[in-house]
Parts: structure tokens; sequence; C-alpha cells
């Protein structure tokens, strides 16, 4: 069953004048910050190094506790490990005594999915993401860009309603990041789920998302929300090329810039 049917349209991820501190520090991480993302949207959060940007998914991930306001997941507040996301972080953190498949299908076992069902869907992600031939590799064998595939599979292959990625596609260079870019955006027209991810790449928050929140420091809040008004799908090529895609860069980059100076200040 497809994200899609499960999801009817609503409310996904709500912040609701969320402030956290980080014991003994003497100022809060993120402060007051209000945001709502609906199901099934594609979100990018940007802003200067420190603005509170993994602080974000850390609390919708559930693994860290708002010092003051809530956050509420499918209407009901976020009290523990949310169950219903899956996270992908900086680093893959594949575990390095599995091979590829095992890895991927993780997830799966800890669900108790039975065994022929299992295969069936690790195959179907392992094509999916294009590491047919490396199914029974272990991730040392694996170059930085199949690492992030297997990581994305492994978060997405059951299915979650919700998925938190932090700067996705971080250390990768730039022809392995558009492909996997390219790839990402095939596979969220499959799965239609909601999708949050940081990054420090504008491109790739236009490429990908349908809203950019512009987040600002010292204590971090959300500055803008701006919508990303490109029909999907969305080929990345073309869209570069386009006069509104520049237009949309040059906005996102002016109010980026004016967040860097301000956070340098
Ligand atoms: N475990 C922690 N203990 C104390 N302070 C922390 C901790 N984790 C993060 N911080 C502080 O909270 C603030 C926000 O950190 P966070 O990692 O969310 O920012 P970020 O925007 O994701 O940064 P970057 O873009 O550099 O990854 C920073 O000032 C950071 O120093």
């Amino acid at each position: 069953m497809s994200t899609s049917q499960r999801q009817p349209p609503g409310e996904a991820l709500r912040f609701e004048h969320v402030t956290l501190e980080f014991p003994g520090s003497h100022r809060p991480a993120i402060e007051d910050v209000s945001l709502q993302v609906d199901r099934g949207k594609v979100v990018a959060v940007i802003g200067p190094s420190g603005c509170g940007k993994s602080t974000i998914l850390n609390l919708a991930a559930g693994l860290l506790t708002p010092t003051r306001g809530e956050v509420h997941y499918a209407g009901r507040p976020v009290t523990g490990v949310n169950s219903d996301a899956a996270y992908v972080t900086q680093q893959s953190h594949l575990l390095p005594w599995l091979s590829v498949k095992a890895n991927i299908a993780l997830a799966l076992k800890f669900r108790s999915v039975p065994k022929d069902e299992r295969e069936e869907r690790v195959a179907h992600w392992v094509e999916l993401v294009g590491l047919t031939g490396f199914e029974n590799h272990y991730p040392r064998e694996l170059s930085g860009g199949m690492q992030k595939r297997c990581a994305i599979a492994r978060a997405l292959i059951y299915d979650p309603s919700i998925v938190l990625m932090d700067e996705p596609f971080g250390p990768l260079d730039a022809i392995t990041r558009l492909e996997l870019q390219q790839e990402l955006l095939n596979i969220w027209r499959e799965q239609n789920g909601t999708l949050i991810f940081v990054t420090h790449d504008l491109n790739e928050a236009i490429y990908l998302a349908d809203e950019v929140v512009v987040m600002s420091k010292g204590p971090g809040t959300v500055r803008r929300t701006i919508p990303v008004p490109f029909e999907r799908p969305r080929r990345i090529g073309s869209l570069v090329e386009s006069r509104a895609f520049s237009e949309l860069h040059n906005d996102l980059w002016s109010l980026f810039a004016a967040e860097r100076k301000g956070a340098a200040a």
C-alpha cells in the first residue's frame, strides 16, 4: 500500500511555540518555533550553521523533548521516540557486519514481516536505489554514494509516514548528488509520503521541496516559509534552466545571506 493511500490530506507535523534549551547552555538552541507540515509535503529547512536545523529534526523524531511548547505528530503530542518517523542522519550509520540486503531488511525484520515478503521488498528497493549486484556486499565495500542509497532504502522500505533527512547528500560529489536528488524525486513520486530534510544547498531545497523553511540564528527561529511553485514530476535539468528557478534561487539566497551575516555579527 502506498503512503498516498494511507494518508488523507491534513496535518502531519506541528510545532507549537517550541523552545529547546540544552542543559548547561546559556541560550536556547531554538526559541518559539511554530511550524506546520501537511501530509504528503516535502519541506526543506535551511539556515546558518548552528541555527537549530538538526534540533528540529531531533524534536520531530522524539529524540529531544521541548523545554517549552509542544510537538504534535498526526494530531498527537510526541512524548517519546516517534515510531512513525524514519530518520536518515548525516552519517549513513549502516551496520558494518551486515550485508547491503540485510541492512535494508532491518526495519522489516524488527516489524516481524515474513521472510518471503521481506525478500521481495528488499529486492524491489535494491533495484529502486540502483544497488543491483551489490546486495551481498558489506558497507565498507561501497562508495559514499552507494552507502547513502543503502541508508535511504533502509529508511523508506517500511513505508514510514514521515521521513526526516539531515543533509542527506552532504558529503557526496556534485554528480552523485544530482543523481541521488533525481532518484529521490522519482522514488518520492511513488511513495508520496511526508519528507522533511535539512540542507545547506539552495538548489537542492528548490529541486526537492514544496516549501522552504528559512531559519535565523541566535537563538534559532523560523524567519520565513517560502512555497516552491514548480509542478511535479520535476526534472532537475529543465528546472535549472527556467527563469522562475533563478528568481526563486535569488530570493532564497538574499534571505539566506542576510541570515548568515546576522549570524556572523
Ligand atoms: N547536545 C548538545 N548540547 C548542547 N548544545 C547543543 C547540543 N546539540 C546542539 N547544540 C547547540 O544547539 C544549537 C543548534 O544546533 P543544531 O545542531 O541543531 O544546528 P544546525 O543548524 O543543525 O547546525 P549545522 O548546520 O552546523 O549542522 C547550536 O548552538 C549547537 O551548538
